[in-house]
């Protein structure tokens, strides 16, 4: 049974566990006062004559609630593309003094596209670079942005903000700006208290960075670093979903020649050349006859074997050919009987001269017909398979000789710690061998992904940010260990804030072992990139490339299975911990006299990767304060089931 691991997982939540911050990337001033109000503005022909469904302003004011969980969304409407009308609802929602104005809709090239335009005839002064914002970063995901025409401005006291119309491109360019729409609307209704603390922010050097959200830390000082994470505390299931939502780059294909295309994944419906079999084919060692015939003698007038072209004259009744399996079914034959129901009568010269059928053939009888495997332009393989040996097998049966398949996206990795030797170094006091590196290079070989490998690097902002450069110029994804948790030299969420201006969509997640998973998409050189900050300690490691990174791979590669196959499995609840994080448990799982037994494989601190040796399914257990002794929870195999 394949489905989503993390379908399920929110049932394991501790409510009172979770600080809930939906988005991690913005300044919520909830202290400015009075409260910020925002309107939303479908611009569609189609939407207003509800020919459509409004999604694209339904979902913009979903990502501004969650955004601004403290403002107030205040107007909203959905007009059509006219000039006019437009026009006269922005001036009148300006007039009811309504902060922000977000427009969806209308920015595009067609003839009825006319939002801009009216934007341009309200606003006094326009704010190009939120719409320069909004271009540069979407192009990074695909060039249709530089079609936009969107504008934004301010009149009195009101920023309007033009956004595409699809409420994808919608949400996703709202992403792009509200950091700084709190800080701009400071300004507008110059707000000084704000504007100063903003400014002051800004000019501070920062070196402990903690969360980029509504807490964001800034300090110089090790005495001053955070107490607490200031990043919210995801579930899996969440940060798993962000993790495809933010993942989206292009990925290409190529077309390779079927022997090299053993666990990749097709990019195209493969449709057979040929029926399989290509002509009708004894399925049996026999004798091509006459089914109505019936049982009795038949002259054998000459033989047929595999490969043999059936250039007979068509079979007469009283007659049979000798057949092998796979040859072609001679004209007139409507049945093969075995070799096993048949007696000689006569021979000469070792030659059969006439045998008898010892029982009545049915029609049709042991005869494949044409194109039963396969027929004849019909799809046989379907895009989002992932080539196995059999997908392979069959590709070459329909005469298939390359296939169009999708590149598997490029990834690196490096692992930080000034602790860290190559594991053939000698070691000093304090240091202990890199096995994070050697682990999860081979666990993606296991996965069928390459991947770069730029080795140790020191815990060192500058030696980091170099890492990140290189990679990334080179890489579309890059998965790095260590240094994404409290600690002082932990600088991985730091770099990524500061030097690559990264989205760090979460830095903390529900989960043990690999609380500290980090998971940050920026833009690199003009391309979108992807930054998974796994946590150092070994098994943490491992585990979160297991459950975050190797799935995006798949997902980004095009299969249409991405997921670990799961298993129901009811746990026993034994352990009181302080701990109450859901837990993966390395596990061995057999399928035992009708039943599926787990065994917890030893110890289960995050530093023993022994854990994982041999392990081949992770346990869910459930948080410790579940108060049940039973829990219906599921194991996720990451290795075949044991017998
Ligand atoms: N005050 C807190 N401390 C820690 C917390 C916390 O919430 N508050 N979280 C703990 C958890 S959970 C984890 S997991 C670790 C993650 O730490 P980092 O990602 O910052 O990793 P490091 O500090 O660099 O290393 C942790 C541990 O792992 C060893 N390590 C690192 N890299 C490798 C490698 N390539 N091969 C082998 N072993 C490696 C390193 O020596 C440390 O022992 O943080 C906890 N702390
Ligand atoms: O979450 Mo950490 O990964 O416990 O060791
Ligand atoms: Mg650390």
């Amino acid at each position: 049974m394949i489905r989503q691991i993390f379908g399920n997982l929110s049932c394991h939540v501790n409510d009172n566990k979770l600080i809930k911050i939906p988005n991690l990337n913005y300044t919520d001033s909830t202290a400015m006062s009075p409260t910020i109000t925002c309107g939303i503005l479908t611009v569609s022909d189609s939407c207003y004559k509800k020919e459509k469904e409004d999604t694209s302003g339904k979902e913009l004011e979903r990502a501004f609630r969650r955004a601004f969980p403290s403002f107030k969304v205040t107007h909203k409407d959905i007009i059509p593309d006219d000039r006019d009308k437009i026009i006269n609802t922005l001036n009148k929602w300006v007039e009811d003094q309504c902060n922000i104005v977000l427009t969806t809709g209308g920015t595009g090239f067609s003839p009825r596209d006319v939002t801009p335009e009216a934007t341009r005839a309200v606003i006094e002064k326009e704010a190009p670079g939120i719409a320069y914002a909004m271009i540069t970063k979407s192009l990074a995901i695909t060039p249709m942005a530089m079609l936009s025409r969107a504008v934004a401005g301010i009149k009195a006291q009101s920023l309007i903000v033009n956004l595409p119309g699809s409420a994808k491109g919608a949400v996703e360019c709202f992403s792009f700006i509200q950091e700084c729409i709190p800080h701009a609307l400071a300004l507008i209704t110059d707000n000084k208290t704000e504007v100063t603390k903003k400014h002051r922010e800004v000019q501070k050097r920062v070196s402990f960075v903690d969360g980029c959200g509504p807490s964001k830390v800034i300090t110089d000082n090790v005495a001053e670093r955070p107490r607490e994470s200031t990043y919210a505390m995801l579930e899996v299931d969440e940060a798993f979903e962000l993790v495809l939502k933010e993942s989206e780059i292009r990925v290409e294909t190529e077309r390779l020649a079927v022997e090299n295309a053993l666990f990749r994944v097709l990019a195209e419906d493969v449709l057979a050349y040929d029926d399989v079999p290509p002509f009708d084919a004894s399925v049996k060692d026999g004798y091509a006859v006459l089914a109505s015939d019936g049982e009795g003698p038949r002259r054998v007038r000459t033989a047929l074997g595999a490969g043999d072209a059936p250039h007979t004259s068509p079979l007469q009744p009283g007659e049979a050919i000798r057949i092998g399996t796979g040859a072609p079914i001679p004209p007139g034959a409507d049945a093969v009987v075995q070799v096993e129901d048949t007696s000689v009568l006569r021979k000469s010269k070792g030659e059969e001269i006439e045998i008898n059928v010892n029982k009545a053939p049915v029609k049709g009888q042991d005869i494949r017909r044409m194109g039963c495997d396969v027929a004849k332009n019909t799809v046989v393989l379907m895009n989002g398979e992932r080539l196995k040996a059999p997908h392979v097998g069959v590709l070459a049966a329909v005469g298939k000789s390359t296939v169009t398949v999708y590149k598997p996206v490029s990834v690196g990795i490096f692992t930080t710690g000034n602790e860290l030797k190559e594991h053939y170094e000698e070691l000093r006091p304090g240091q202990i061998r890199d096995s994070n590196r050697l682990a999860l290079i081979n666990l993606l070989k296991e996965c069928h992904y390459e991947c770069d490998d730029y080795g140790i690097i020191r815990d060192d902002p500058d030696t980091i940010k170099k890492a990140i450069a290189t990679a990334l110029t080179i890489n579309d994804i890059l998965i790095t260990t260590g240094g994404v948790s409290m600690g002082e030299f932990d600088f991985i969420k730091r770099v990524l804030i500061e030097d690559f201006n990264a989205t760090v969509h979460f830095g903390r997640v529900n989960m043990k072992p690999g609380k500290p998973t980090t998971f940050a998409t920026l833009s690199h050189e003009g391309a979108k990139k992807i930054v998974f900050g796994l946590p150092g300690n070994p098994v943490s490691a491992s585990v979160t490339c297991l459950l975050f990174v190797i799935p995006l791979l798949r997902h980004l590669e095009g299969a249409n299975v991405w997921q670990w196959p799961t298993i129901p499995y009811v746990v026993s609840v034994k352990k009181q911990s302080t701990d109450a994080r859901p837990e993966y448990v390395r596990a061995v799982v057999s399928y035992l006299h009708g039943k599926i037994v787990a065994e917890p494989n030893g110890g289960q601190i995050s530093s023993r990767l022994n854990s994982l040796v041999g392990a081949n399914g992770l346990i869910l257990m459930p948080p410790s304060m579940i108060p049940t002794r039973e829990y219906l929870s599921h194991i996720i195999l990451i290795g075949n089931l044991q017998t």
